[in-house]
């Protein structure tokens, strides 16, 4: 356990992931509340004198980020990133993800997988025995009646994502449509994962059960942080 003590479980996460983020380093800017209190934190070391490049996972990070004043890359102008730095809404005992209640899935993956090491900011609301979803599922248009009759062969239930703010479905910042795939308690999230992104018309996928080598989930709690995977700085 770590002491940091403000009574935010979030707060305490994303503040703790900044304490690894170097001098000089490439950082991928997750999306959610919680990499929003890293990106608070870095923004103060900047002021201090750190220089970093983040590659922001959305148009919201991005929007946040330049707020804030970090520096930005697109994915195209870096050849690696040395640490991402996202959030999750599922995490299981091996460190398996659900991801993507902010629709930011795909491009979240695409960083993740350009990462030499991935950290994992949260509150231990998300840590469960067993990831159950729902799956968010990012389709493109013209395929949406299709993957969802798929989907629901797989014996789920399919729900398109509402915009809370606006009419109608939510788009992705791809342009495309997000499903939420309930499909019940997931034994095998690598299969499901597979199963899921294998479907003609669907971009990507939630679960990421491909990561845990890199990665170590910081959990906040009230007063404290716990930190599973690698340990090392
Ligand atoms: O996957 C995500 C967005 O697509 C977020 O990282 C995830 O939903 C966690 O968000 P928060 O930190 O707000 O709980």
């Amino acid at each position: 356990m770590t002491k940091s003590g403000n009574g935010n479980p979030k707060e305490n996460a994303g503040y703790k992931a900044a304490e690894y983020v170097r001098d000089g380093m490439i950082v991928g800017l997750g999306t959610g509340s919680t990499v929003a209190f890293t990106m608070d934190r870095l923004a103060e070391r900047i002021k201090g004198g750190l220089r970093i490049t983040g590659v922001p996972t959305s148009i919201q990070t991005a929007m946040k980020a330049r707020e804030r004043g970090i520096p930005l890359a697109s994915l195209d102008d870096v050849s690696q990133i040395d640490l991402t730095i996202d959030g999750a809404d599922q995490i299981d005992p091996s460190l398996m993800l659900i991801k993507g209640r902010g629709a930011a899935q795909v491009r979240e993956r695409c960083v993740a997988d350009a990462s030499k090491r991935l950290i994992i900011v949260a509150d231990s609301s998300k840590l469960c025995d067993q990831l159950s979803g729902p799956v968010p599922v990012e389709v493109i248009p013209f395929a949406l009646g299709h993957v969802t009759r798929k989907l629901e062969q797989m014996g789920g239930v399919v729900v398109v994502r509402d915009g809370v703010k606006k009419d109608g479905p939510v788009l992705s910042d791809n342009g495309n449509i997000i499903l939420d795939y309930h499909s019940g308690p997931i034994k095998d999230p690598q299969a499901l994962e597979s199963e899921i992104n294998n479907i003609p018309g669907v971009v990507g996928c939630g679960i990421m059960a491909e990561f845990s080598d890199i990665m170590t989930v910081i959990v906040g709690e009230n007063d404290d942080c716990r930190i599973l995977g690698i340990k090392e700085e």
